[in-house]
């Protein structure tokens, strides 16, 4: 098989690295601020040599954070490159998304539980959401972006740093409650709002004038279950979905994990091996039919559609490494929310 013709014939292309497109919404304080801000900063990048000394570091940073050493971009990731011949050996496991029959049951209730006294604090919560929500697709650049907008004088930068670095994992992590009745909007907000203490102090002393902003890598994937948390315990953030060509992002996916298991010395799996399986795990959960055949427009966030992409989900995967691709299948989960609780999808 030919893995990059099967791609580049049947995959969503997008042109350069990081494509991300704004999902706006009319909620939020101060949003044309912000925006002014972020243009500011990126026609910033062009002139000022000052600035530009500050995005370099940003990016040396990013890069040596995602790949353990500074490097130049445009070096080709093509499959030879990987440092470890494969051996067959297992599939790599998620570690993380392994719930019993009960949590997934409770996933599926979605429904936004409020307190009476809600409407009074309601300004409140709204100054300690973020601004702004980075749906990453792992190994989509999320952390990359993150890093050029906490160089921002108003974007607070994480000062404590947890077990996943920079990600805050607020809504996909066992943390985040959710119950048989329901997603409690109250308990999440308090839960949030001291997250954000410990990890972003400088915006939380100073809310009136900062910002700040959290991605992690799992919202976008995790569209059966994510979109419904955002929704109830903070509507009024924007949505930001940074995508990358699924090509590389698969290269880029199998290299992370064969750096990982060359350092633990475990034989890796070929990867033609784990992109069938993944191909396979598509098919019978009815996520697609035909791989051959697959029209990626015409993902319509129907009921069919989210049922087979809980399937898929749910059984014991393998990290997802094909169907993290299907980014315009996750993005219309995410439309689906934001219609039903009456989010614009433009401001
Ligand atoms: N500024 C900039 N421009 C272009 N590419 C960049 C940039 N910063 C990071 N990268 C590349 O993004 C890949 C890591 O993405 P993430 O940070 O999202 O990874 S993670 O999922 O959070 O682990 C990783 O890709 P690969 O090198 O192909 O593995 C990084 O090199």
């Amino acid at each position: 098989m030919r893995l990059n013709r099967l791609f580049l014939v049947n995959l969503v292309v997008i042109v350069d690295l990081i494509a991300y497109f704004y999902i706006k919404a009319s909620f939020g304080v101060g949003g044309e601020a912000l925006e002014t801000a972020l243009v500011k900063t990126t026609e910033e990048q062009t002139v000022s040599s000052i600035e530009s000394t500050n995005l370099e570091r940003a990016h040396e940073n990013a890069v040596r954070s995602s790949t353990g050493s500074v490097r130049k971009f445009k070096e080709p990731l093509l499959p030879h490159k990987v440092t470890y011949a494969p051996t067959g050996g297992k599939l790599p496991e998620d570690g993380f998304d392994t719930y019993d029959e009960t949590a997934w049951n409770k996933l599926d209730n979605g429904t936004c539980l409020f307190d009476d006294d809600e409407e009074d604090q309601a300004f409140e919560w709204q100054r300690n959401s973020p601004y702004a929500i980075l749906l990453g697709t792992m190994k989509g650049g999320t952390h990359a972006l993150s890093e050029y907008l906490w160089q921002h004088p108003l974007i607070a930068a994480p000062k404590k740093v947890e077990k996943n670095g920079h990600e805050l994992h607020f809504f996909d992590s066992r943390s985040f409650e959710r119950g048989k009745m329901g997603i409690p909007r109250k308990a999440n907000q308090l839960s949030y709002a001291m997250k954000v203490h410990k990890m972003y102090p400088d915006f939380f002393y100073t809310k009136e004038s900062m910002y700040t902003i959290h991605d992690s890598p799992r919202y976008l994937v995790w569209s059966d279950r994510i979109p419904e948390a955002i929704m109830c315990v903070t509507p009024w953030s924007k949505l930001i979905a940074v995508l990358r060509d699924p090509v590389e992002r698969v290269i880029s996916h199998y290299r992370f994990q064969d750096q990982a298991r060359f350092r633990k010395n475990i034989p890796m799996v070929d990867w033609e091996t784990w992109i069938q399986d993944d191909i396979e795990r598509l098919k019978r959960a009815g996520v697609l039919q035909d791989w051959n055949r697959v029209d990626f427009d015409e993902f319509s966030g129907s009921e069919a559609e989210l049922i087979a992409w809980k399937k898929y989900l749910r059984s014991p995967t393998t990290q997802m490494i094909v169907g993290r691709g299907l980014y315009s299948l996750q993005i219309e989960h995410y439309f689906a929310a934001m219609d039903k609780v009456g989010k614009p999808r433009k401001t």
